[in-house]
């Protein structure tokens, strides 16, 4: 069947000058050796008819999922969210662990942590790409009602659709917001009428407030939360470490403390990681096992650093504390012999780490090729590497532009701060070091001018005051001093009484800001992780049964319809199970088939419902991204990855 390398040629001659792709179609320049859009080898060895491949999985990762979304806003629309309060630029503490707050300040009656993801920050998410897919989407009437009709006419059905449903089994009761389907604290009719409000409120248009909006101020410095990601062992943390020792942010006297340290233990190379990696275990085991987050100023940025782990047992802490955190990544990589070969086989991290970024929004990737020193900054390594990972990366759906590669060392500190002064490496690249491909990254773009959405992933309440201070990263929208706020899914009010910026106290804070915020005048034990902060006139859906669309990852066992799955969406995991394919996405097309299906295998993208053990707060995609990412795991590993395009039941 399938005609070995003939695709190419035969379509170079409809047009002058390109080759079609025969994955995914896109007409490429005659001197590029692989696609373009989706890093196929332009002799890739596969069939065609009429240009498209007969293989549907490749077509589909590369296309339907993985391709690169527009960056929403322009340049300077990014550069007016420069925060006014920038004073925590030179705030103290240049590290913090949530988990190590959690430990210390927690109420011991707390279940703060009871069903929530490992790390802190948000949880994974599917593919903005997904959504981009979303829109060639043809659901017929059959599978779907038509979307003239109403709204709240459409939740009903579905609803009752739902209802049909077979009920998952339950896992152990775990989540202390399974409340809402249970009628437990808040469940009760008083909240379903609240919940009624706040759907009729959605309706009406909002408009932000002044204060809300940012204001633009000369010198001020926008964030950049930069996950640092890698194959284990590859150098992250002594990478993270060198610099902010350089950066001034590690003083000396702290560095000669680590380095002693590490020496005694017999671990004298890992002075710069003992840095980061501050657990007795994480130094014991030489391995990093939570995302430390530290911060440092570059010339465009105030950055958020999230250094995490590459061992593969710990991507869980992984996605959910430092991936769904991202604006950029550094993906980090040991060009040494045999170790960079390691992360870029099956199992290998670098692989699963830059495509798991990815599929939460990071469009934008620098490439730290570490550990040059190990082969002597031979170019010819460099190269050759670059070209390997290069395609990979394009196949995720990197953009060739949106990637920087970096050669660098860390342990000899060689093109960290300053171009390299190794003339193996200067002799050959003259590209930017690693704090000037910081300083090219775009800016992301903020929702300001949207309600007020703040997952919250840690809660510590202080008994004495009777106070509630709830944490995580602010997605949507702004909080100040005074102004009241809605804790979904309880839907209790509370009045926030001070907000901590980066360990420092400010009066207001924008979407895009780590934040601790106090809340007043609220029953503490109603605040919970996993929960979201809202505009009391805009809350965010509470719901247990869920359309989402999901590009399935390289899964042995397919999913079948009735499958239990591990739901991760922001801060919350719950138990779910697949209650219906309602279409497979076309590889070829694009385009939704219109047919149910019993099972999904590996690489494909379709649209389905879940119906949850638990009701969890989320949003369409469309209306708050990091609401509507969401992925599916199994049996330890991440299956699916996708984004949830209706909520089916409230
Ligand atoms: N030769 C050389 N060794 C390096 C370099 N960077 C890191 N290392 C060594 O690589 C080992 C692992 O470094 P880490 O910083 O702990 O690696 P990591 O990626 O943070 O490890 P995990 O977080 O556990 O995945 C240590 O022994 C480091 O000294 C480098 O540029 N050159």
């Amino acid at each position: 069947m399938n005609k070995p390398s003939q695709a190419a040629p035969s379509h170079t001659k409809k047009k002058a000058g390109v080759w079609r792709c025969p994955i995914c179609t896109f007409d490429n320049d005659e001197n590029l050796p692989f696609c373009e859009i989706c890093g196929v080898i332009r002799e890739a060895k596969l069939g065609t008819t009429d240009g498209v491949c007969e293989k549907p999985g490749a077509s589909l990762l590369a296309k339907s999922l993985f391709s690169s979304n527009p960056r929403e806003g322009s340049e300077d629309n990014a550069e007016s969210l420069s925060i006014k309060e920038n004073n925590f630029h030179g705030n103290t503490k240049f590290q913090a662990r949530f988990d190590d707050l959690q430990k210390t300040f927690l109420a011991p009656d707390s279940n703060a942590h009871v069903n929530i993801a490992p790390f802190k920050f948000d949880s994974p998410s599917p593919d903005d790409i997904v959504f981009s897919g979303k829109k060639a989407l043809e659901i017929t009437p059959k599978d779907r009602a038509p979307s003239t009709v109403a709204k709240s006419k459409e939740v009903t059905e579905d609803m009752g659709a739902a209802e049909n449903l077979e009920r998952p089994p339950r896992l152990p009761s775990k989540d202390s917001h399974r409340n809402i389907s249970e009628g437990g604290a808040g469940g009760s009719t008083g909240l379903a009428n609240k919940l009624q409000d706040f759907s009729l409120s959605q309706t009406s248009e909002y408009k932000p407030e002044e204060w809300m909006l940012p204001v633009e101020e000369k010198g001020a410095l926008a964030q950049l939360n930069l996950a640092i990601v890698g194959h284990v062992d590859s150098g992250k943390s002594t990478l993270s470490g060198r610099l902010l020792h350089q950066l001034g942010r590690i003083s000396r006297k702290e560095m000669h403390k680590y380095e002693k340290e590490s020496r005694e233990k017999g671990k004298g190379s890992f002075a710069y990681a003992w840095a980061m990696d501050e657990s007795s275990e994480e130094r014991e085991r030489g391995i990093t096992m939570a995302v430390a987050v530290a911060y440092f100023d570059c010339k465009r940025y105030h950055v958020v650093l999230l250094d995490s782990p590459g061992h593969r047992d710990l991507v869980p802490n992984l996605i959910a504390g430092g991936a769904a955190q991202a604006d950029a990544a550094v993906l980090v990589v040991d060009s040494s012999g045999g170790n960079f070969e390691a992360g870029m086989e099956g199992g290998g991290q670098t692989r699963e780490h830059a495509q798991l970024v990815r599929s939460f929004g990071v469009d934008q990737m620098i490439v730290a090729v570490n550990k040059m020193d190990c082969v002597g900054y031979s170019e010819e390594r460099f190269q050759g590497l670059k070209k390997r990972l290069g395609l990979f990366l394009r196949s995720c759906g990197f953009k060739e532009s949106s990637i920087s590669w970096v050669p660098l060392s860390a342990i000899d500190n060689q093109n960290l701060m300053a171009p390299a002064s190794d003339p193996r490496l200067s002799r050959w690249y003259a590209g930017p070091c690693l704090l000037e491909a910081i300083d090219a990254l775009q800016p992301p773009v903020r929702d300001v001018s949207k309600p007020l959405r703040l997952p919250v992933c840690d809660v510590i309440k202080s008994r004495s005051q009777g106070n509630v201070s709830a944490s995580g990263k602010l997605e949507a929208g702004a909080i100040r001093n005074g102004t009241k706020v809605l804790f979904m899914p309880s839907g209790d009010v509370a009045t926030v009484r001070s907000i901590e910026r980066d360990s420092t106290s400010c009066h207001v804070a924008r979407a895009g800001d780590n934040v601790a915020v106090v809340l007043q005048g609220v029953d503490t034990a109603s605040v919970t992780p996993g929960g979201v902060l809202c505009h009391p006139d805009f809350p965010v859906h509470v719901a247990a049964s869920l359309e989402l669309k999901i590009l399935t990852l390289d899964v042995a066992t397919p999913i079948l319809v009735g499958s239990e799955v591990e739901f991760h969406i922001h801060h919350v995991r719950e138990a779910a199970r697949v209650a219906r394919i309602v279409s497979v996405v076309d590889p070829k097309t694009g385009r939704a088939s219109g047919k149910a299906a019993r099972f999904l295998s590996a690489k494909q993208s379709a649209v389905i419902e879940v119906v949850l053990a638990g009701a969890v707060c989320v949003e369409e995609f469309s209306k708050c991204r990091a609401l509507g990412r969401v992925f599916l795991r199994s049996s330890g590993s991440t299956v699916a990855v996708g984004i949830v395009t209706k909520v089916l039941r409230q």
